[in-house]
């Protein structure tokens, strides 16, 4: 069968992960004792992402980084890939933030730190991470954080096109640029992934969250854009929110540009967000 090789050198444990194509069986390494995670993947199932998967073990064992999860083996069979990878006791940082509501800066900074130094490894051997989360940031067993590519979710099923769908998990992270479908940087497309993860390990919360996929995208696109000021210019102008906000999302550079600027900086500054009448 296709476990005999695998369990020539591990005794299988319980799953600790599934994502659509890949589930990941915590095991024990027979000569050792060591523990390790073993993610499982089946060859049919991934259909035409096998290149993908093929792609991914090159890119690990090019990978050697003190923040980047290990790959130990790979045992390839008729039907089934099995990838030995270094075993994080310490689980998944989403799952450690939930447990402190929010991190310390202290504790948040030294994490960071650790995520950029990976980041910047990864971009500096010419990859991409494009799915970067706390599910995807493990904690091992020194407190350290270690990065993994979790990301071979199913494709999804309402056959919607990927970049809508971001299909993988949610799309609180990503760029707008990714979630418009455009050709995207990916090294650029992880950099506003990680402002995003800086946010959620100071706050506890997503900047960019909500049970709609559609109106997270909206609020992803308009990050930017001041509520208070939006506010007060719909007063002025007797117009509706949305009006003014399409008005100010177009950047045109004219006299509402210009409002909608000089009364950010007003806020800035601490003053009253108000224009002239009567407050
Ligand atoms: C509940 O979770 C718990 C609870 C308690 C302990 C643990 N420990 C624990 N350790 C290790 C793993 C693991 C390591 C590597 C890979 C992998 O896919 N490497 C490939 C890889 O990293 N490519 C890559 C990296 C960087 C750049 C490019 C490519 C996959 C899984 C794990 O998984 C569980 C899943 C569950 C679903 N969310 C994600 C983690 N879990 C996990």
């Amino acid at each position: 069968g296709d476990y005999e090789e695998i369990l020539k050198y591990y005794e299988l444990h319980e799953t600790i992960g599934t994502g659509g194509f890949a589930k990941v069986k915590l095991a024990r390494h027979l000569l050792t004792a060591e523990k390790v995670a073993i993610k499982i993947m089946d060859k049919a199932a991934l259909g035409d992402d096998l290149p993908r998967v093929k792609i991914e073990i090159d890119a690990m064992k090019n990978l050697s980084h003190q923040h980047i999860c290990r790959l130990y083996q790979v045992i390839e069979t008729s039907k089934k890939i099995f990838m030995v990878l270094e075993y994080c006791p310490g689980g998944e940082l989403f799952d450690y933030i939930i447990s402190k509501d929010r991190l310390s800066e202290e504790e948040a900074r030294v994490f960071f730190r650790q995520i950029v130094s990976a980041i910047a490894y990864v971009h500096g051997k010419g990859y991409a991470h494009r799915d970067l989360k706390p599910e995807n940031l493990l904690i091992d067993k020194e407190h350290n954080l270690k990065l993994i590519d979790f990301g071979l979710c199913a494709k999804p099923k309402g056959g919607l096109d990927y970049h809508l769908n971001t299909c993988c998990g949610s799309p609180a992270y990503a760029a707008p640029e990714l979630i418009q479908g455009k050709a995207y940087i990916g090294s650029e497309a992880d950099i506003w992934s990680m402002g995003v993860l800086l946010y959620a390990l100071l706050c506890g919360f997503l900047p960019f969250d909500d049970a709609n996929v559609m109106v997270t995208y909206k609020k992803i696109m308009l990050g930017h854009i001041d509520e208070d000021c939006v506010t007060e210019l719909s007063v002025f102008h007797k117009q509706s929110r949305e009006s003014i906000l399409e008005l100010i999302s177009e950047w045109k550079y004219d006299h509402m540009s210009a409002t909608y600027f000089l009364l950010q900086s007003k806020k800035a500054r601490g003053k009253h967000v108000c224009l002239r009448v009567p407050c």
